[in-house]
């Protein structure tokens, strides 16, 4: 039922554009906007009448591997019926269909770079600035007087900071087909309330491999190296996970970090190195006191090379993660260099587990099926039908008390993995 309706509104923005594009490329950039618009009717037809899926024609880096991926779901599947929309693996055609969409534009110079779903994740970043302000205060706050914090001080900010972050992926425009989804007041007043919805919460843990990462480095001090953090959403649930980011390298729990988005625009509001870059600039110059300072910071963290955004082809194909290692030999590499990964999201978590209709009760560690480059840990708001790591009857209780607990996005897990104490 999404899907169509995306797609409604993709079409939909490449035309309320066609004078920018008239006004920057003439003749040309309205031939594109047409272009453009009629293959993705096209798709919008194949995906509601159940066609074939169609390998990709655009030559990009990734054009052979998702090319590949078709042939492997086709052998899978036995060769009598072609692979179709209504027929496949729902985590392969939904990330197909985004795919299709980057197509659509790419196959259209002048226009190929323009992101379908920038405006909504504009404003959402403009719509939840009441509730970024606010937590940029308290951050500034806590940052104040770091040093003489004790250990069970810095869990309980870490705790809170985590849970922040965790809300924040609240905030994504796939679930809502693109409808307004923001944080409107601080999400720090909730945390309370919120915690009985956390149906796993695995913090500790995460803690105790941050404080056991600790190492003396060359500044003198004893810090984890590197934490890396798997964006999701940009907006709102972007600001939650920088001033976790933020809060990781001033409070010494870590001297890195390694931030990895994607190299499409995805699942409507995923962050790209653009939504990135925009999201601190407009921080920087918000005309908030600690809002300013806080941008001003995260700049000079990038300049410094205490923070570093990577994306990687990998984040945007349909691939599950116990495939990484095969599939994506240099970014399974990558993430063995962090002490702690971080996986924000609800697609993170499906990808994570395979999105396979596991027993509730099956353990996380059972249903990565071998992928753990580093210790890690999903933080993720559930809006689809997948959850392990249950306790017996918790899923069962669920479901009579809310039936559509799974999918609604009320409920959030903190779960976390140790490959090492395997
Ligand atoms: O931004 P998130 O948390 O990954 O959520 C996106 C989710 O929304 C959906 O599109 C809704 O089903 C899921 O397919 C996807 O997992
Ligand atoms: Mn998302």
């Amino acid at each position: 039922d999404r899907l169509p309706t995306i797609l409604t509104k993709v079409i939909d923005t490449i035309h309320r554009n066609k004078n920018k594009f008239f006004e920057e490329y003439g003749e040309e950039g309205i031939q594109a906007e047409k272009q453009a618009i009629s293959l993705l009717s096209k798709l919008r037809n194949e995906l509601q009448t159940d066609k074939p899926v169609l390998a990709l024609t655009d030559g990009l880096v990734d054009t052979e591997p998702w090319n590949q991926y078709l042939h492997r779901q086709q052998r899978l599947q036995g060769d009598q019926e072609p692979v179709s929309w209504f027929k496949s693996p729902w985590l392969y055609v939904e990330c197909y269909m985004y795919r299709r969409i980057h197509e659509a534009l790419l196959l259209n110079p002048p226009i190929s770079d323009f992101d379908v779903f920038n405006e909504g994740k504009t404003q959402s970043f403009f719509e939840s600035s009441q509730a970024v302000m606010a937590l940029c205060t308290y951050l500034e706050g806590i940052k104040k007087n770091v040093e003489e914090l004790s250990e069970s001080q810095l869990f309980e900010l870490f705790s809170k900071l985590v849970q922040v972050s965790l809300w924040g992926n609240k905030c994504d425009l796939s679930i809502s087909a693109g409808q307004e989804n923001s944080q409107k007041a601080s999400p720090l007043d909730s945390l309370n309330s919120l915690q009985t919805f956390i149906l796993v919460d695995d913090t500790k843990r995460v803690w105790s491999t941050l404080i056991s990462a600790q190492k003396l480095g060359q500044s003198g001090k004893t810090t984890a190296d590197r934490v890396d953090i798997v964006l999701d959403n940009a907006g709102f649930e972007l600001v939650t996970d920088l001033v976790l980011a933020d809060f990781l390298v001033s409070s010494g729990l870590a001297r890195q970090i390694h931030f990895h988005g994607k190299t499409i625009p995805w699942f409507v509001s995923d962050v790209t190195a653009k939504d990135f870059q925009w999201t601190i600039r407009q921080t920087m110059a918000s005309n908030h006191k600690w809002g300013s300072k806080c941008g001003v910071q995260w700049q000079g963290y990038l300049k410094d090379g205490l923070w570093r955004y990577h994306d990687h082809p990998f984040w945007t194909q349909p691939h599950e993660f116990c495939d990484m290692a095969p599939d994506a030999p240099d970014l399974y590499a990558t993430l063995q260099g962090a002490d702690l990964v971080l996986f924000k999201g609800d697609l993170n978590y499906r990808k994570l587990t395979g999105d396979r209709d596991w027993e509730h009760t099956v353990s996380f560690d059972t249903a990565l099926r071998g992928f753990g480059p580093a210790p890690l840990c999903s933080l993720r708001t559930l809006k689809a039908n997948v959850q392990v790591g249950l306790q017996p009857g918790q899923g069962e209780k669920l479901t009579s008390q809310d039936p559509s607990w799974m999918t609604n996005g009320k409920y959030a897990v903190i779960q976390f993995h140790n490959p090492k104490s395997e």
